[in-house]
């Protein structure tokens, strides 16, 4: 039987993905055995958020928030317990062949690869499964392989691959049907530093040149940093924030951090009101400040007059200390 698809029968709309109140429950075995009572879990409180077409959206939230539950139910692998999901207006459980047939998913700690096939027959085997046709099967498979620089293993088996380029092949996997829209689960979880480099710089060019959507979920805030035009918080199945990552950053965590490094010992500082010492070695000292109470102009105005004074240097806190300090004030 064909899949039945609602795509005919809603208007077409800019949103890629859309989440209406979702709730999913799991009901457990309390000990873990058969015998028992049952006990819910509420992994997704009534969570409601659209991705417009085009963008990067990361998704993040701390471990057990609700993430993967939600990414599960959108890539069409779980049933929500109510809610509606429509993902391009197909709805991910309902209209699931069609839907598969426009979505890429990459999930980090996984793989959708055989372990025992090589690359190349792995990625033959996928477009058979999504039926690309041949010629485009041929296209892509070139495309990707050059993007993300595969020649080279396409004849080794995905159990012979290292981290990074499993995950290279499996981007690769992901994207041969020319899904419009791209989840992807911690992508770059146990790469090192190059990898990580390739596999963003990979993903904006995809959103760039191609127009893909791009749900992000990750726990490096330097993926979402990179990548995300906008963060979508989750926390105890809700979502506790959906906006610009900078919009975030202003209302968790605006203080400023100013480094003075001086040719000498320091001398004592009188600071203004807004400004603290919080740290000093033998010839800097760190100093953290609101620029809203002091502005950065004149805290510099401030030391420009001390003896030994070298160089001085502003910056906005690390991004994981934004996003603890912002996890931490929701955690009850
Ligand atoms: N199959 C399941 N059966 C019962 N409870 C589950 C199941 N899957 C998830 N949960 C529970 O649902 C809640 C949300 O889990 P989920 O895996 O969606 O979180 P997450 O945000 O992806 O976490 P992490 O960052 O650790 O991967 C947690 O309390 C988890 O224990």
């Amino acid at each position: 039987m064909p899949a039945r698809t609602t795509r005919e029968s809603l208007p077409s709309h800019p949103t890629a993905i859309d989440v209406e109140n979702l709730r999913k429950t799991y009901r457990i075995r309390e000990g873990g055995g058969w015998r028992g009572k049952t006990r819910e879990i509420t992994a997704l409180d009534g969570i409601s958020f659209s991705v417009p077409a085009g963008e990067i959206a990361g998704f993040i939230g701390p471990n057990g928030a609700g993430k993967s539950t939600a990414i599960k139910i959108l890539s069409g692998i779980l049933r929500p317990s109510s809610g509606m999901v429509r993902v391009g207006n197909l709805v991910p459980w309902r209209d699931r062949i069609a839907h598969v047939a426009r979505i890429g998913v990459v999930f980090g700690q996984r793989t959708q690869l055989w372990w025992d096939l090589s690359v190349a027959e792995g990625l033959k085997l996928l477009g058979d499964i999504y039926n690309v046709e041949p010629a485009r099967f041929a296209r892509n498979k070139a495309r990707l392989a050059e993007a993300l620089d595969l020649g080279g293993i396409m004849d080794q088996s995905v159990r012979q691959l290292s981290l990074g380029q499993r995950m290279r092949a499996e981007i690769a996997a992901a994207l041969l049907h020319d899904p419009e829209v791209l989840i992807l689960d911690e992508p770059t979880i146990g790469l090192d530093a190059p990898s990580k480099l390739a596999v963003r710089a990979f993903v904006r060019s995809l959103r760039d040149e191609r127009g893909t959507t791009v749900l992000l979920t990750t726990h490096d805030m330097h993926d979402i940093e990179a990548l995300a035009e906008r963060v979508i918080v989750i926390g105890h199945g809700r979502i506790l924030a959906d906006s610009p990552f900078e919009a975030l950053r202003a209302t968790t965590l605006s203080e400023r951090i100013l480094e003075a490094d001086f040719a000498e010992t320091p001398p004592p500082l009188t600071l203004p009101e807004g400004a603290t010492e919080t740290q000093r070695s033998p010839r800097s000292v760190t100093i953290t400040f609101d620029p809203r109470r002091i502005p950065a102009p004149a805290l510099v105005a401030h030391l420009n007059t001390l003896p030994g004074l070298d160089d001085l240097r502003i910056g906005r806190p690390a991004i994981e200390e934004i996003i603890t300090r912002f996890y931490a004030d929701h955690a009850s």
